[in-house]
């Protein structure tokens, strides 16, 4: 759906220095209960990509972990993913330099109302909405063909260079965890990969989270779950704030330093028929630091269907998912008024 009712970009950024009433557009009234920004801090399995890649009794244990993992929390800690502390923090950098340049120098990037990609926030489809407490850089990877370079920031002057060596690599790694899932499971290695196809799609997001005046009011990002398959988190080192639901208790997700974060999007969780589970998560914001991170979400392109791998279908399981195309295009306005693309998919 087209944005409507805004074009108007007002950056969070800015908010916060001329902020002296509560915004309401940004309360978040769903619950009567404050937002726990301190909840219990939850336990995600470390899982160590390399050993993944060979057939031996240590990759065994670290696919069952992987599998275990994905079936209960929905995500994992990447550790031996092939890139460097250093490069990691490159990463980090270009996004945290980004935001802290001038307003002027940042317009260069904006997004138009009726494109997510550039620099802005949330599209607002209704004036019920309510707005996250972050600004954003949206911008597609793959296929490279489709990339908007105009939009890409050139300042910092490494920005480009290195998020197109990111994207590589992650393009890579989610190869290899594809084919780990596949194999955790018991299937044939390219089963998922098959199903994802060439020209797949690859969108990074870099969420900046500006000091927040009340955050046991307001969200840095409402409750979700992702549209992906898989969704490649590089997280801030220094502070943390996503959380994670579980048994209808939120739980902050830790970071461990040069560990990438992977979790299940929607769409493997219908590839798994379920197995997998794409877990509900939010960000919440803090009263004193800034917070930025790097999301990458990887999913097959929309021409492409998507449906439960026909191994996993058996008369004790089910089939639990319909056949879809083009999943992105109807998430967009589902997140805005809460409700989960997924419902729709069920059979
Ligand atoms: O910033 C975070 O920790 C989470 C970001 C996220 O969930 C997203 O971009 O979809
Ligand atoms: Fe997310």
């Amino acid at each position: 759906m087209a944005e409507t009712l805004t074009s108007v970009f007002s950056p969070v950024q800015e908010m916060v220095v001329d902020c002296n009433t509560l915004p309401e557009r940004f309360i978040y009234k769903r619950s009567d209960e404050a937002i726990d920004v301190n909840s219990p801090v939850i336990d995600i399995p470390v899982i160590d990509l390399n050993s993944l890649k060979y057939s031996a009794p240590s990759a065994d244990k670290e696919l069952e972990k992987l599998r275990t993992s994905f079936s209960s929390c929905g995500y994992f800690q990447a550790i031996n993913h092939g890139m460097t502390s250093s490069f990691l923090d490159q990463v980090h950098g270009i996004g945290k330099d980004f935001f802290a340049l001038p307003m002027k120098e940042k317009l260069k990037c904006l997004r138009t109302s009726e494109d997510m990609e550039g620099y802005g926030n949330d599209p607002v489809l209704s004036e019920h909405q309510i707005l996250d407490w972050s600004d954003r850089v949206y911008l597609t990877l793959n296929p490279e063909d489709q990339r908007k370079f105009h939009l890409w920031p050139q300042n910092p002057k490494k920005f480009r260079e290195i998020l197109q060596e990111y994207s590589e690599r992650l393009k890579l790694l989610n190869e290899v965890v594809l084919k780990a899932l596949s194999r955790s499971l018991n299937l044939k290695e390219s089963c998922f990969l098959d199903q994802y196809g060439e020209n797949a799609n690859m969108v990074a997001r870099f969420n900046y989270y500006p000091p927040c005046p009340r955050p046991e009011l307001i969200l840095g990002i409402k409750p979700h779950a992702d549209e992906s398959a898989l969704t490649y988190i590089l997280q801030d080192k220094k502070v943390e704030g996503l959380q994670i639901l579980i048994d209808d208790q939120w739980f902050t997700v830790p970071t461990v330093p040069d560990a990438l974060l992977v979790n299940v999007g929607d769409q493997v969780e219908i590839m798994s028929n379920g197995i997998f589970k794409s877990p509900l998560h939010r960000a919440v914001t803090n009263s004193e630091k800034e917070r930025m991170t790097v999301a990458v979400f990887c999913f097959p392109n929309s021409s492409r269907d998507i449906e439960p791998a026909e191994q996993l279908i058996t008369e004790t399981s089910p089939r639990l998912y319909k056949k879809i195309k083009n999943y992105v295009g109807s998430y967009s306005e589902n997140y805005q008024q809460g409700k989960r693309t997924i419902e729709a998919a069920k059979i």
